[in-house]
Formats: C-alpha cells, sequence, structure tokens
C-alpha cells in the first residue's frame, strides 16, 4: 500500500487551478522531493495530503486511509510553511502540546537534543530567531514518531549548519524508515537529500523520477562563445553537437567556444518555462 496516494487530484480556488489533475503515489520508506516554482501547487498538494482541505475531484489517501479522519492523521508528521508557534508559551510546553496529540510521542527532552533546541526549552518561542523557529517547528513534525512527514520548505531561512543540521536529522529518520514527502526552492537540498523529485508547476506533475534522470531528460547544454564584437554570448540548447554545426554552415565569426552541461538550476529553469525540448518530458 502506497504511504500517500493522490489520484486524478484537481482543485481550484476561484478560477484558480492550483492543481490539474495530478496523480502521485509515494511508497512506504520513501523521501521524494517536491521543487517547483511559487504558486505551482506544492502546498495545496500537501494541504489535500494532510487532510486541510478537500479536493474537488480525485482521491487522496494516506496510509490507505482518507486524510480528512483525524484517526488517520495520527501517522502524519507536518511542517507547514508558515507556523504560528503561541509567542507565550515556552518551547517544552508547545512540544508536550503537540506531543500529546500522539500514542506514543518522543520525550521532549529527547526531541530538543536532536534538534540542538535543548538549551533553549524554558525559552518562549516569541524570544526565538527565525532559524530557531524553524528547527521547532520541523522537530515538533517528528514528536509523534509518525510514519510518513510531508515538510514544506523545511530549511527555508536557516543558515548553513542550521540547514546541514535540519537534512541529519531528516535523513535520520528516513534511515529508520519514515516516509518524507518535502517541498523546496533548493535544488541542492532536493539532491542532497531526495531519492525521487517531483516536478510541479501551474498544477501540473513536468517530471516525477530520480533527479538525475529528470535532468538527463532534460538534456541542456550551455554553449558560450564571443562573437565578432567581443560580446560574450550563452546559449542554453538541447543539442551543442547541432548548434555548432549550424553555427560553422552559417559563417558566424566566433571565438572560445565552450560547451557544457546546464547546471540544476538552468535545466530546472528550462523544465518549469516549458522550454525543454520536444519530447524531453514524460
Ligand atoms: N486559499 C487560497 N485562496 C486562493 N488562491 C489560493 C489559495 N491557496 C493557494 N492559492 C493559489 O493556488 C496556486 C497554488 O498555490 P500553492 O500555495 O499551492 O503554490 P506553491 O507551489 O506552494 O507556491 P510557493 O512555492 O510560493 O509556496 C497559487 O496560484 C495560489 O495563489
Amino acid at each position: 500500500m502506497s504511504a500517500v496516494e493522490v489520484r486524478g487530484v484537481t482543485r481550484r480556488f476561484g478560477d484558480v487551478v492550483a492543481l490539474d489533475d495530478v496523480s502521485l503515489e509515494v511508497g512506504p520508506g520513501e523521501l521524494v522531493g517536491m521543487l517547483g516554482p511559487n504558486g505551482a501547487g506544492k502546498s495545496t498538494l500537501l494541504s489535500l495530503v494532510s487532510g486541510q482541505r478537500k479536493p474537488d475531484t480525485g482521491v487522496v489517501r494516506l496510509d490507505g486511509r482518507d486524510p480528512r479522519d483525524a484517526r488517520t492523521r495520527t501517522v502524519l508528521g507536518l511542517t507547514p510553511q508558515e507556523t504560528g508557534l503561541p509567542a507565550t508559551l515556552r518551547v517544552r510546553e508547545v512540544v508536550d502540546f503537540v506531543g500529546g496529540h500522539y500514542p506514543d510521542p518522543v520525550p521532549t527532552g529527547e526531541l530538543l537534543e536532536q534538534f540542538g533546541l535543548a538549551d533553549l526549552g524554558k525559552r518562549q518561542t516569541g524570544s526565538l530567531s527565525g532559524g530557531q523557529k524553524r528547527r521547532l517547528a520541523v522537530a515538533m513534525s517528528l514528536v509523534g514518531r509518525p510514519s510518513v512527514v510531508l515538510l514544506d520548505e523545511p530549511t527555508t531561512g536557516l543558515d548553513v549548519s542550521g540547514r546541514t543540521a535540519l537534512w541529519d536529522a531528516i535523513r535520520e529518520y528516513h534511515a529508520g524508515g519514515g516516509t518524507v514527502l518535502l517541498t523546496s526552492h533548493y535544488l541542492e537540498e532536493v539532491q542532497a537529500l531526495a531519492e525521487r523529485v517531483v516536478v510541479i508547476d501551474h498544477g501540473k506533475v513536468l517530471a516525477d523520477d530520480s533527479l538525475e534522470e529528470v535532468l538527463s531528460r532534460v538534456g541542456v547544454r550551455r554553449v558560450q562563445l564571443t562573437d565578432a564584437a567581443g560580446a560574450r554570448q550563452e546559449h542554453l540548447v538541447p543539442d551543442s553537437d547541432a548548434f555548432v554545426r549550424d553555427l560553422v554552415t552559417s559563417g558566424t565569426e566566433f571565438r572560445d567556444l565552450e560547451i557544457r552541461g546546464a547546471s540544476l538550476e538552468e535545466a530546472f529553469g528550462q523544465l518549469v518555462n516549458h522550454e525543454a525540448p520536444e519530447g524531453a518530458l514524460r
């Protein structure tokens, strides 16, 4: 049985089609990264999987059951994009409160230790830095020993060491058999963590495969050259051999030709800008 199943799901907000016939399955123990530009539909998808919203059409299952049923959600941990922590409650109190909703929570001290928050247990959450709040928000998603965790941009706003520490915590959870579906704007984050990447734009799944496979299917090459006027030009092309043949045939003057594979950012840009070569995507 899939940990997460989304089948033929459409969700509109007024005239906006946030999700357009989306299907996605995440198996138990998988770690899937969801990428897409602002407004692509990622958070909407997570809100359906976590039972906060209902699809207009289609089916959403969490652990084989309806996520709108509170009993289903005892298997779920969630870090939304923004967490409204009660400012006057202490860190320990907030973790105790969330853990109290689950049958077998991780002891609060243990969890705070794991997330480098042990010294902050008595602090009111309103006094935490943005990065500390973010760490607490991710820690809270794991307090109930969930089998599935949804993380919406878990490391946004964190410095490099904070990000690395959270990656380690996510990896540890995953190594223990946990299923993770996360969104990110950091391609390096998806590359560092995910085995599989789902690219969404305008409410549609553009690609769903291993990161390497997605990149190779995009197959973008970056060609740089200096033209007759001495200006450096850059072209992102699907077939650099054909591009150079055409260049030479056309008699255009150039020098200092350089060709290399595109970076992740460039490849992702091609994917979501619909500039990918015909047939490049599934
Ligand atoms: N409650 C709402 N009311 C109206 N429109 C909404 C609502 N929630 C989302 N939308 C719209 O649905 C689309 C998808 O939004 P969503 O938040 O799912 O995108 P996202 O991929 O998570 O973006 P981001 O990376 O910026 O978080 C957007 O056009 C957004 O404006």
